[in-house]
């Protein structure tokens, strides 16, 4: 991460000179956020609005703002405004535009809007992704709001002030300096007047807490950079100390888990290296085996035979995918990815649907599947059921005919035949015998190219988006809005051989991939069984994204199914991003309707970017890139083991877990051990209550982001070992 350091203060303190200075000897970006109004105060004039007027239209002027097309210079050594294609940035000088901008300044909408604009280069700076300019170097901010309102949480937070004669003679010697007249009353008017204005939307005149005030009314500007200069470099040093001990202390806690009884999989966790992305090791692209069966028929047996003991390691992944794991695997010199599902069995009210629609939705995004059966048992109703589920899904089948354990049994699996699936191959899990030669089968009936699998190593490095949504809510419209105004660079990419289809759009200069763009275009009629199958295939779709675009069609009450589409994503692991659609069509009274709903109902996901748009008129579709980075940060978010425990330390310290029984819970050490996404494990004393949970959960999330990622906290109770 770079370093954010943010500069506050009145007008004519010298900040923007001060910040412009530092950043260029610091080597960072430099953005000038009152430049940025002063933009969009001219932007409001060239498109008609009068800002002088009595009666402004505030509304016309958020609106303005909201199109407006501005590219910010970040360069410290030429900070070029551009707006519309014309370099504005003698015009938002001029002392017209001086004299309007507190309008604009002043309206909350537009604050809200520049805030986002704001925030979103200050990240990007500060993470380094392609076209940042510093290169993830970091970036110094000025302005009104920065240090409180904008980058509260940045590195160093500066006040720049002076006294009010000193910043009016400094004003005055920049306008002789440029060879106009010095009115005493107007240059008053600019200076102060404005600042009063402003100061009733920012706070700008005092320094709050965390804020370090730096008076330069007695100094010049060559010693005003070097003390800027000095705090951030005695910050970084603080920094890195407090990181140190950090360490230290992490380090500390570790060896004192030794005294805990930690079992093998705990110690593969302490001592891994790297944090590993959740799907990394995960080949993109190659051919999908499920192994299927009702439980405990020896399915374990065949994954194990391809994996040795790997499988271990990931038996603490929660969600969806402790029913259905994915891992990379090789047999007989091919590379495929073996899908382990948790199986089912009819109960009364027929298959489990939970555990069900998991070995349906393998089926569906496999490329063949091995079925497991008990031969001790024969063929039962439920065997029958999947027989059935497969023959509709149309995937090439093996059978494996179980607990085959001796040459006497062999009559049992020949009755396998009658399930209709060509030769039952016997196996015994107990001898190891026969499993080689079901996966050879299985290796011949494996197509080279997937048709289902994410999308392959060409594509690998694009980031995966699905719209996701129930039926009609305008995920093509959306689709259509994006591709159409965009370039579609690739149409139909991985359209092998079965229905999805993977589109690359261009989006704000970037390429990304949008998953089963068949499955949204295509118009799936209002069947019982389409639904299913389009609830199978969006499963499939969340699966094979990184970021899964939820929309709702806010015209009408948010549903059941659009809370369900949502818990998918977040069972999934992947990264979300809520868009209202339809937004043209919410009156007064439906937004306020809506506002309770997504309060009640979405409250827990409250952490995703939520966007309003029309993707029917394109309106705000803009906002989508935005919305996906913040979601992408988050979902990949790193903490340094380090800093996680000194942060969990505090909130403990603070807030320690209920007692329980006369004892009290007690985190001993936590570690990030994935990302995408991120999984922090907790080693505990003791269980910790689920409100608790949640507790340390929001707590994490107002500390270190996670926007847009659903965290998924492990926690492993480990006693104290006794001692003989
Ligand atoms: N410490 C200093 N001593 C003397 N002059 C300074 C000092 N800092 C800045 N100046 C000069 O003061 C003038 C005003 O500075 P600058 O425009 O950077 O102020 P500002 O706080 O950004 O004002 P505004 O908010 O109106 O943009 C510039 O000519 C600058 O060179
Ligand atoms: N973060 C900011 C930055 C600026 N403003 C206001 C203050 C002025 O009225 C105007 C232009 O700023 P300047 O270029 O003079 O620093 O924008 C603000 O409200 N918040």
């Amino acid at each position: 991460m770079g370093i954010v350091v943010a500069i506050d203060g009145p007008s004519g303190s010298g900040k923007s000179t001060v910040a412009r200075r530092v950043a260029a000897e610091l080597g960072l970006a430099y953005l000038d956020t009152g430049a940025m109004y002063r933009a969009a105060a001219w932007w409001c004039e060239r498109t008609g609005i009068d800002l002088a007027a009595h009666d402004v239209d505030a509304a016309a002027v958020t609106r303005a703002v909201e199109t407006m097309p501005l590219d910010m210079g970040l360069n410290p050594d030429a900070p070029d405004v551009v707006c519309d294609g014309v370099d504005v940035s003698a015009a938002i000088r001029e002392p017209h535009v001086a004299a309007v901008v507190s309008t604009v300044a002043t309206n909350l909408d537009v604050r809200a809007e520049l805030a986002r604009l704001q925030r979103e280069i200050i990240r990007k700076e500060a993470t380094g992704p392609v076209g940042s300019f510093s290169g993830g170097a970091g970036v110094v901010a000025e302005g009104r709001d920065i240090t409180t309102v904008i980058a509260p949480d940045a590195d160093v937070r500066l006040l720049i002030t002076a006294s009010e004669e000193a910043r009016l003679a400094r004003r005055a010697g920049d306008l002789e300096a440029a060879g106009k007249d010095v009115d005493a009353a107007a240059l008053r008017d600019q200076v102060l007047r404005r600042d009063r204005d402003d100061a009733t939307v920012s706070q700008f005149l005092t320094a709050p807490e965390g804020v370090t005030l730096v008076d330069t009314s007695d100094m010049d500007l060559p010693e005003t950079v070097e003390h800027v200069i000095n705090l951030i470099e005695t910050a970084v040093d603080e920094a890195a100390t407090r990181d140190a001990e950090d360490d230290l202390r992490a380090q500390a806690l570790r060896a004192g888990l030794e005294d805990y009884a930690l079992d093998e999989e705990d110690l593969a966790l302490l001592e891994a290296d790297e944090v590993p992305q959740a799907d990394e090791g995960m080949e993109h692209g190659l051919p999908v085996l499920a192994v299927i069966g009702r439980p405990n028929v020896g399915k374990s047996t065949l994954v194990n035979r391809v994996l040795g003991r790997r499988v271990a390691v990931v038996q603490d992944t929660p969600g969806v995918t402790r029913d259905r794991v994915s891992y990379p695997a090789e047999w007989a010199g091919r590379r495929f990815t073996i899908v382990d599902t948790g199986g089912w069995e009819v109960d009364v009210e027929g298959l489990d649907s939970a555990v069900a629609t998991q070995a349906e939705v393998a089926i569906a995004m496999s490329d063949a599947v091995i079925l497991v059966v008990d031969a001790t048992v024969g063929i039962t109703e439920t065997d029958a059921q999947v027989v059935r589920m497969l023959r509709r899904s149309g995937r090439p089948v093996v059978l494996a005919a179980n607990k085959v354990d001796s040459p006497a049994q062999e009559g049992d699996a020949a009755a396998l035949w009658n399930l209709g699936l060509g030769e039952p191959y016997a196996v015994s899990a107990l001898h190891g015998r026969g499993s080689g030669d079901v996966l050879d089968a299985a290796m011949a009936i494996l197509p080279e190219v997937s048709a289902v699998a994410a999308p392959s190593p060409a594509e690998g490095s694009l980031h995966r988006i699905a719209l996701v949504g129930r039926p009609n809510v305008g995920k093509s419209s959306l689709l259509n809005a994006i591709a159409g105004s965009e370039r579609v660079v690739v149409n139909e990419l991985a359209g092998t051989t079965r229905d999805p289809v993977d589109e690359v759009i261009e989006l704000d200069g970037r390429q990304w991939l949008f998953i089963d763009t068949a499955g949204i275009r295509r118009r799936v009629r209002q069947s019982r069984g389409a639904d299913y199958y389009a609830v199978l295939r969006t499963q499939g779709a969340i699966e094979r994204a990184e970021v899964a675009v939820v929309l709702l069609d806010v015209s009408e009450p948010i549903t059941e199914q659009d809370v369900r589409v949502i818990q998918q994503v977040v069972d999934a692991g992947r990264a979300l991003v809520l868009v209202n659609n339809k937004w043209d069509l919410v009156d007064e009274e439906r937004r306020t309707m809506l506002a309770w709903e997504t309060e009640h109902d979405l409250a827990h996901v409250a952490w995703a970017p939520h966007i309003n748009l029309a993707a029917a008129t394109g309106w705000h579709t803009n906002r989508l890139v935005r919305a996906l980075d913040a979601a992408i940060e988050g979902w990949t978010t790193r903490i340094p083991t380090g800093r996680l425990n000194a942060f969990l330390g505090e909130i403990q310290g603070a807030t320690p877990h209920p007692l329980r029984g006369g004892k009290q819970p007690r985190i001993l050490f936590a570690t990030q051990v994935q990302t995408a996404p991120p999984r922090i494990v907790l080693f505990t004393t003791g269980f910790l209550d689920a409100g608790y949970r949640r507790f340390i959960e929001r707590r994490l999330r107002e500390e270190f982001g996670f926007v847009g990622s659903p965290i998924q906290i492990g926690v492993r109770v480990r006693e104290k070992r006794r001692r003989r």
